[in-house]
């Protein structure tokens, strides 16, 4: 199907959730980047709020003490799918948001409520200006950041295939721990009380487990191409 021309396509705006390895991250930058939207990693946004806690000596295991320094980063999200880029009062945090320590901590600190409000703010801020429209990815941007989405997604995929891109991706990492460690993430994220990783009830399922990429990445352009000409 040929593109809509982004400068004269309608706005649009697509929520894309699942657990970690599902491809949200690959498929909202390449999405975005097909359609010329702007794109958000939410994740990021998590994770760089963890970051600075760690560097700044709170203890992410007492929800008081991240409650009251919730407020304190200056956290700014580049919204360019080709070039993202993540701050945290100036530093550029794009690479230590990414360490084990960060991973191991995040979801004790986006369970926190102070936390949620602060960064869901930021995140609908960012969502209203973005002129052409965005892709947004993460946990619970279709039922709680932005249920109004044009399009919601819900990513899905077998815990052995998310295992075994990750543990691609952190160059032969075991795969057994590696999937530890998701299922691990995965449950803390869906039981949390404030805004859980779930699928909202209108948001198309999509199972990546047997997709490439390529074919994933296809599937949502033309949900987005759907939307765009019913707009
Ligand atoms: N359908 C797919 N098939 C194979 N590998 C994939 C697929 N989707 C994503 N990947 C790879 O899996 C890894 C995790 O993908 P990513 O987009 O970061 O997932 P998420 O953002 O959901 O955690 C990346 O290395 C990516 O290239
Ligand atoms: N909308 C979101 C996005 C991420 N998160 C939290 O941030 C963590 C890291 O998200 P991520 O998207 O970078 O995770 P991976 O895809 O790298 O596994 C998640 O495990 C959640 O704890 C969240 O709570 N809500």
């Amino acid at each position: 199907m040929e593109s809509t021309d982004a400068r004269t396509a309608p706005a649009v705006i697509v929520a894309i959730d699942g657990p970690s390895g599902t491809g949200k991250s690959s498929t909202s930058k390449a999405v975005a980047a097909q359609l010329g939207l702007s794109y958000l990693d939410t994740g990021a946004q998590y994770r760089a709020i963890t970051w600075w806690m760690v560097n700044n000596g709170i203890d992410v295991a007492d929800p008081s003490s991240v409650a009251d320094a919730a407020g304190k980063p200056d956290i700014v999200s580049g919204t360019d799918p080709s070039a993202p880029g993540i701050t945290v009062d100036g530093t550029d945090v794009a690479g230590p948001i990414r360490t084990q320590e960060v991973t191991s901590k995040v979801s004790a600190v986006s369970a926190v409520p102070e936390v949620r409000a602060r960064i869901t703010e930021l995140q609908r801020s960012i969502a209203s200006a973005a002129g052409q429209g965005i892709v947004v990815e993460g946990r619970d941007i279709g039922t709680t950041v932005l249920p109004d989405a044009d399009l919601k997604i819900f990513l899905t995929a077998s815990p052995e295939a998310r295992a075994a891109r990750r543990s691609g991706e952190l160059k032969g990492a075991d795969v057994a721990a590696t999937r530890e460690a998701l299922i691990k993430r995965d449950t803390a994220d869906s039981t949390r009380k404030t805004s859980p990783l779930a699928k909202a009830a209108d948001a198309v399922e999509v199972d990546t487990s047997d997709l490439t990429l390529q074919q994933v990445i296809e599937c949502v352009v033309t949900l987005v191409e759907e939307k765009r000409a019913a707009k």
